[in-house]
């Protein structure tokens, strides 16, 4: 019944039970901790489509799918039948036509799978991972019109739609997931993305206008698309609407064989951030842990046989794209499940491998769906697709939780954020408050002033009256007057009979009563304004008041604001100050080693005087000593053993010149013993006598020079070092010269004195007493060589003293 084995992927005989449908809906673990479990593979077979149902003899499926859904077979039918029908008459007939291709998957959906099926098994595994922190992949697969757009998004976006696809169902669970968090120590934050690949350009599907992108790797951040837009998103809702955005720009077009006909790879992208705070027993502090997880929905453009499609001009170019970065993909693929390890996977070959990167073989838990088509037509085409399949279901992926080690989240920065604007709102709120209060009194005051405006009016109106009616009172009078002078009453006036002036008085007593309350309700109204003023004037000093409150507050807050800036200057300055000092130490102290390197490679002993180490502390100065035993007249090379005090040096030099100075008494009292006895003897002596009392004096103008220098040039030229030293303000260069210059001097000086003492030791072989001189054999003058020491003539004094002024007028220049 079947044609020979040939392929080198598993076959097996056809399944008895001849049914091609019959999947059912099993539940499904959730986690796999193996690598093998984080890389899986489906199959999903669509049902037929019009086009490919033959009208008369209908459609017969060339796949077959296990009962465990575990199996898929292909029958590939060799012989010439047209349609169906013919074509299974021909294969009962002949079973030979028909070879049947067996392979087995984590999990084969028939054509009669749901949506929910798909999303259920295979699609909420990947989202729960995404909760927890992992990256995960799903990843549709096949050839084109094979229906990986219908099983990713499907065409409605509708909550209720049944036919809704995986990016919808996820972000509903998503949401559901996390309204039904109550915890309050739990937030998430959820923002997506949409990109395409067009032609091995990458663009943003939801920013178009930012134009084409690039692919860049970080370490903790893994591969990356920069400048792709993120957008917050609180819904399902929101996911769904930034979806058919997408869905607009995204490149499409009609295929022979796909009526919408994907011409780009997409990839939706849902990143959830997930913070929980826990306080930390026993302390105020709040340990926060944020994890990451990202879901890449990936729907990838068909592959397409040009053969089949017909395509041309533009449609030719796609599809060769998307055919180059499908074999990119394939190669990955091929090079990832090796049986010999590879050393390179050519991820970078196309765009869409380098952006799987990570979904292939690394951190991700992946999930491929190839999907197929039920027809004879696209045999070849769901064979190659099922063969590819199956090639990847060897990738072994080593997925981990993304924890926010860098504290670089969304969420964290937002956190940051909040707690600023939160504090800025309090400090304006309290200031708003404070303006309130401000307002509501300035209001009562202007009411104040308007009250009391009003009330003088009224009593400037009152006053005005009463002058009126005071006016109008007196001209009655005065009429009342004029009349009652004309008027006699029993022969009197009028104004004299007992009855007016009862009259009249009755009437002042009431004219005055009507006066008087209308004068005292006219005090008392005077009083309420007066009250009233009295009152704004309150107002008007608490205003004051609190106006100079708030100055004042002003003026702390600025004063300690200069305080806080002055301190940071101080600061700054004493930053600075510590770092050019410990920059001065390192440099003085490389000098010093260059130094004492200098002195070791000349065989020198390194000079042991320690330099104070504090201001606090000062040691007293130390100069080099003058010894025979410790200078050498090398030129290049000496150095004291050890350093004295000043004390010391003072002792030291007023000992070398006591000590010349007993040399001079003895020769002194040498001459004179020697003058005594050979006197008369010979003129050759008195002459060499004289010849030594004028060296004598000589030698004693030299020694006081020489002490002289010693006392005072010498001494100051060693104290300059010192300073120079101490105060770190000579080059260690320009001392060791000036160190070598200044004992070369010294000792010079000294090896006059002693020369000139040697000398006269040489040039008079002077009789003791005890031996005298013989006549023949006088004392003999021998002349004081020109070379000492080293070979050269010693300087004198003068030539001594003048170069010490030179060298020390080159140094003042
Ligand atoms: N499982 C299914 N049930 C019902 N109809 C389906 C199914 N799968 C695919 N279809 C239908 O098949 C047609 C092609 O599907 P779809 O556009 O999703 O293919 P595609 O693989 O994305 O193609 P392309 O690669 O060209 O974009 C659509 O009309 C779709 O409704």
């Amino acid at each position: 019944m079947f044609r020979g084995e040939s392929f080198p992927y598993e076959k097996r005989p056809p399944s008895t039970s001849g049914s091609l449908s019959g999947s059912s809906y099993q539940s499904y673990p959730l986690h796999s901790n193996d690598a093998r479990g984080n890389f899986k593979v489906v199959i999903r077979v669509r049902p037929p489509l019009p086009r490919e149902i033959d009208p008369v003899h209908g459609f017969r499926s060339i796949i077959e799918v296990s009962p465990d859904n575990k199996r898929i077979t292909l029958q590939e039918y060799l012989g010439a039948a047209a349609n169906d029908e013919e074509r299974e008459l021909d294969i009962s007939e002949n079973p030979g036509l028909a070879t049947f291709h067996h392979f087995t998957f984590d999990y084969v959906y028939d054509q009669d799978s749901t949506q929910v099926q798909v999303y259920d098994r295979t699609a909420r595994q990947a989202v729960l991972s995404v909760l927890e922190g992992y990256n995960a992949t799903l990843l549709a697969y096949g050839q084109t019109g094979t229906g990986k757009t219908y099983t990713m998004e499907g065409f409605k976006y509708n909550s209720t739609d049944p036919q809704r696809g995986i990016v919808p169902r996820a972000s509903e669970e998503i949401f559901k997931i996390i309204e039904s968090s109550q915890s309050q120590n739990v937030t998430f934050m959820v923002r997506a993305s949409y990109l395409q690949i067009y032609n091995e350009f990458i663009s943003d599907l939801l920013k178009p206008e930012r134009g084409t992108l690039q692919i860049r790797e970080e370490k903790r951040r893994g591969v990356f698309v920069e400048g792709l837009s993120e957008w917050a998103v609180r819904s399902a809702t929101d996911i769904c609407s930034l979806m058919q955005k997408g869905e607009m720009t995204r490149a499409t077009a009609s295929t022979k064989m796909n009526d919408l006909s994907s011409r780009s790879h997409a990839v939706f992208i849902i990143i959830v951030e997930h913070m929980m705070t826990t306080e930390l027993e026993g302390s105020d502090d709040i340990s926060k842990d944020i994890k990451v997880g990202k879901l890449n929905l990936v729907d990838l453009a068909g592959s397409e046989r040009v053969r089949l499609t017909g395509a041309t001009g533009k449609r030719l170019e796609e599809s060769k794209k998307i055919n180059q970065s499908l074999s990119a993909l394939g190669n990955v693929i091929a090079a990832l499940t090796d049986t010999k390890p590879r050393t390179h996977i050519p991820y970078r070959d196309s765009k869409l491998t380098r952006l799987l990167e990570d979904s292939l073989g690394g951190n991700c838990i992946t999930t491929m769906m190839a999907m197929i088509s039920p027809s004879n037509d696209s045999f070849g085409e769901s064979l190659s697709t099922v063969k590819f399949a199956n090639r990847a279901k060897n990738i072994k992926n080593a997925p981990r939780i993304n924890e926010d080690v860098d504290q670089k989240t969304l969420i964290r920065k937002y956190e940051v954020e909040l707690a600023k604007l939160r504090h800025e709102l309090d400090a304006k709120n309290r200031s708003m408050y404070d303006m309130e209060k401000v307002i509501e009194l300035e209001d009562q005051r202007k009411q104040a002033e308007a009250d009391k405006e009003a009330a003088i009016e009224a009593l400037e109106m009152r006053s005005k009256e009463f002058l009126i009616e005071k006016e109008e009172k007196r001209k009655l009078e005065e009429r009342i007057k004029m009349m009652n002078s004309q008027l006699l009453v029993g022969g009197k006036k009028l104004e004299e009979t007992p009855q007016f002036i009862i009259a009249l008085e009755e009437k002042q007593k009431a004219i005055r009563k009507e006066y008087e309350g209308r004068l005292q309700e006219i005090e008392q109204e005077r009083q309420q304004i007066e009250e009233d003023k009295a009152q704004i004037d309150r107002y008007k000093q608490l205003l004051l008041r609190q106006r100079d409150i708030m100055i004042a507050l002003t003026a702390r807050l600025n004063e300690r604001d200069d305080t806080i800036i002055q301190l940071q200057e101080e600061l700054d300055a004493y930053d600075r100050i510590h770092r050019e000092t410990e920059e001065n130490l390192e440099y003085q102290t490389a000098r010093c080693q260059q130094l004492e390197d200098l002195l070791k490679n000349h065989g020198m002993n390194v000079p042991t005087a320690e330099i104070p180490e504090s201001n606090h502390y000062k040691e007293p100065k130390r100069y080099p000593p003058y010894s025979t035993d410790t200078v050498t007249l090398d030129n290049e090379s000496f150095l004291p053993l050890q350093m004295l005090t000043s004390e010391e040096k003072i002792a030291e030099l007023t000992q070398i010149i006591e000590n010349q100075k007993g040399e001079i008494d003895r020769l002194i009292g040498s001459i004179n013993a020697y003058k005594q006895p050979v006197e008369p003897k010979s003129r050759d002596v008195q002459a060499n006598l004289t010849s030594l009392q004028a060296s004598n004096e000589r030698y004693l103008a030299e020694k006081q020079a020489i002490s002289g220098i010693l006392e005072n040039d010498v001494l100051k030229y060693i104290e300059e070092i010192y300073e120079g030293v101490r105060g770190n303000s000579i080059p260690p260069n320009q001392l060791l010269q000036e160190m070598q210059g200044l004992f070369q001097s010294v000792s010079q000086a000294l090896s006059i004195v002693k020369n000139e003492k040697s000398s006269r030791n040489v040039q008079l072989r002077i009789p003791t007493q005890s031996a005298p001189v013989k006549e023949n054999n006088p004392p003999q003058i021998v002349q004081q060589k020109e070379k000492v020491g080293n070979g050269r003539r010693p300087l004198t004094v003068d030539e001594m003293l003048m170069m010490k002024r030179q060298e020390q007028q080159r140094k003042r220049e």
